[in-house]
């Protein structure tokens, strides 16, 4: 049977203390956001020597927001992140030539879904992961209106804590959650007692 617990993935870091701090947690993936608008942008330098500083097992994820594919590309060589998450309204053409370099995750709104969603379905090397319509916002979805719709093997974001996590994952069973505002003492530092919550909420079994 497969492993019905999702894998973690704390986005948003933005110094080794952090990544550090989330690997040890148990957090399987980190995200390094290399968007030029957001409050927790990181170098690509530093998400290197942060990603060197968590061992091999901790998957490091470069995430982009409106940018070209050559900057793309280019940070993502330079970060040495091992996939890349891919937000905004994209061609399929761009989706496809960054996975033939990275892993990509493809992130979409529930109101994509009709449509992009069912492109990407079955392709090998594109996940899907839904999130808020404002990428880093803190605003959950509504999982009940996606519990018909959301594909298998998709990741989650949106608004996901210590508090809901749990209760997200029991309605729409993701392969992986994702956060980053609530697990924060301000934009772009982690809380490491809210880390440490989200995993347990997520790795304790509920009796
Ligand atoms: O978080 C940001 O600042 C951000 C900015 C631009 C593009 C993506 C961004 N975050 C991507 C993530 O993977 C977040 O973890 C995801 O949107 C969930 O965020 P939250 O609802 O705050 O947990």
């Amino acid at each position: 049977m497969p492993d019905p617990t999702p894998r973690i993935k704390v986005c948003g870091t933005t110094s080794v203390h952090d990544a550090v701090l989330s690997a040890q947690a148990g957090a399987d993936a980190l995200g390094f956001i290399f968007a030029p608008i957001s409050k927790r942008l990181v170098s690509p330098g530093v998400a290197r020597a942060a990603g060197l500083s968590v061992g091999p097992a901790v998957a490091r994820v470069g995430v982009f927001l409106d940018q070209g594919l050559d900057e793309v590309l280019r940070t993502a060589e330079a970060a040495r992140v091992s996939a890349a998450q891919l937000h905004g309204p994209l061609s399929e053409a761009f989706v496809r030539a960054v996975a033939d370099f990275y892993p990509v995750l493809r992130v979409l709104r529930p109101a994509d879904l009709d449509t992009e969603g069912k492109l990407w379905q079955d392709v090998a090397g594109v996940t899907l992961m839904l999130d808020a319509p404002q990428p880093g916002g803190g605003l959950p979805l509504d999982w009940e209106e996606l519990r018909e719709t959301f594909p298998p093997g998709a990741w989650l974001a949106g608004g996901l804590g210590p508090w809901n996590v749990a209760e997200a994952i029991r309605v729409l069973r993701p392969a992986a959650v994702d956060a980053v505002s609530h697990l924060e003492s301000r934009p772009g530092v982690k809380d490491s007692a809210k880390v440490a919550a989200f995993v347990a909420a997520i790795r304790t079994p509920s009796i």
